[in-house]
This record gives C-alpha cells, structure tokens and sequence, in this order.
C-alpha cells in the first residue's frame, strides 16, 4: 500500500493565518485542506493563492456540495483543487457532477460519508460512479457528541472496493497510527495541529508516527 497522506484541515475564517498556518505545517503534510467554514468566507481566491504559493501540495477543497456538483465544483478545480468534496447525502446525479468536474481537469471528488446512513451503500455507489476518493467523517458537531469515525473506518475498509479511504474526526497523536492500520489512505488533522501550541511541532509529531506506523 502507499505511504499515507497527512491533510491538514484549514479551519480559520481568517485568510492571511490560513495562509500563515500552511505555512508553518507546510513541511510535514501532504494535502491542504480549504475547510468548509474557510472556503464559504474565502471564497476561490483562496485557492488561486494557496496554489501559487504551494505548487508541490495537493489542495482539497472541502465545499461539501449539497446540490448542482458540476456546477458548483468546476471553478475550483479550475483555480487548481485537486480534490473536492461533495457530500454522499447529496445523492446520485450531484455527486456523478462533482465526479465528472474533476475528470475533465484531471483532478479527483470526494465523497464524504458525513451523516449518511447506509454509508456502505453510499460508498459502494461512489466507487460504481467513478469516485476516487471516499470520506469517512465525523464533524465537529457529531464530535462534541461524543462520536467517533474509527467504526466507520474499519467497515468501509473491509469492503475492498477500488478507492482511497480519507478518514477526519478528532485524529490526534495518540489515534493517528491506529486509522493507517484500520486502512486508511489519507489522515486528516485539524484541531490536534491547529489548536497546538505549536502547530509545526504537533505536525511534525503526526509525520513521524505516519511514517512509523
Ligand atoms: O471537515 C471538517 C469539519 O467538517 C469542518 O469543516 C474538519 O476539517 C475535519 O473534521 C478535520 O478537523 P478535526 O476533526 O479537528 O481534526
């Protein structure tokens, strides 16, 4: 299997400490995340920024597209995202549009599991539809909760199918070497970088133990 990927998840509304945070963390991660709070207060300028400064790092743009995929996906793939998300509770023909956005610019969709109930079915259909990447997500809200996405995990990765699993909810240090052995492709950190004292330190910490697990 290939190395894990590290996303860091940009979670600021602030643009130039968005920036400023890639910056720090840039080192350690694969992927920048444009958070979903981020990119509705941003806006694509973000993106074309993030890219010019970064033209080495893979860019996800977490819009979490609800309706019109095609549609609303295509401007930030064309700004340069190589990833976008688009949510599994959408349905068929929306996530098909986020999926056909990112093959006519060489990029890749994400469908996050986020609140969907039958999320095997969901995974299953996003695979069948050409998907490259399938999110298991616990949100914020769900973790204040008290949820985790480690259940979740473990079944999606049992059924095989032919996509790269990311996983996001809560990954810290004390978790992170556990989701690569559950089999997931992509790790997504947030608050256990951001919310650091040293966000380079924290990142830096997450690196070592995905390239030791
Ligand atoms: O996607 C996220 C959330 O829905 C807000 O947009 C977070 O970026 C994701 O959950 C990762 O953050 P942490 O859970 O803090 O690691």
């Amino acid at each position: 299997m290939a190395k894990p990927l590290i996303q860091m998840a940009l979670d600021s509304l602030d643009f130039d400490a968005t920036v400023g945070l890639a910056t720090q963390v840039a080192p350690y991660v694969d992927i920048f995340e444009i958070g979903t709070p981020c990119i509705k207060h941003n806006g694509v300028n973000l993106v074309r920024e993030l890219r010019s400064r970064f033209p080495d790092k893979l860019i996800l743009v977490d819009l979490k597209t609800m309706d019109a995929g095609e549609y609303e996906a295509t401007p930030f793939y064309a700004a340069g995202a190589d990833i976008c998300t688009v949510l599994g509770v959408s349905g068929l023909a929306t996530i098909a549009g986020v999926v056909k956005a990112a093959n006519a610019h060489g990029a890749e969709a994400q469908i996050d599991l986020i609140n969907v109930d039958d999320k095997i079915g969901c995974a299953k259909a996003s695979a069948d539809l050409g998907a490259q990447i399938v999110g298991v997500h616990t949100g914020l809200d769900a973790q204040a909760a008290g949820h985790t996405p480690f259940a979740d995990l473990s079944d999606i990765a049992r059924l095989g199918l032919p996509v790269r699993i990311s996983v996001a909810g809560g990954i810290k240090q004390s978790t992170v070497q556990d989701v690569v052995q559950a089999g997931a492709n992509i790790i997504v950190v947030g608050a256990a970088i951001y919310g650091a004292p040293s966000p380079a330190e924290a990142a830096r910490e997450i690196r070592e133990l995905v390239d030791a697990a």
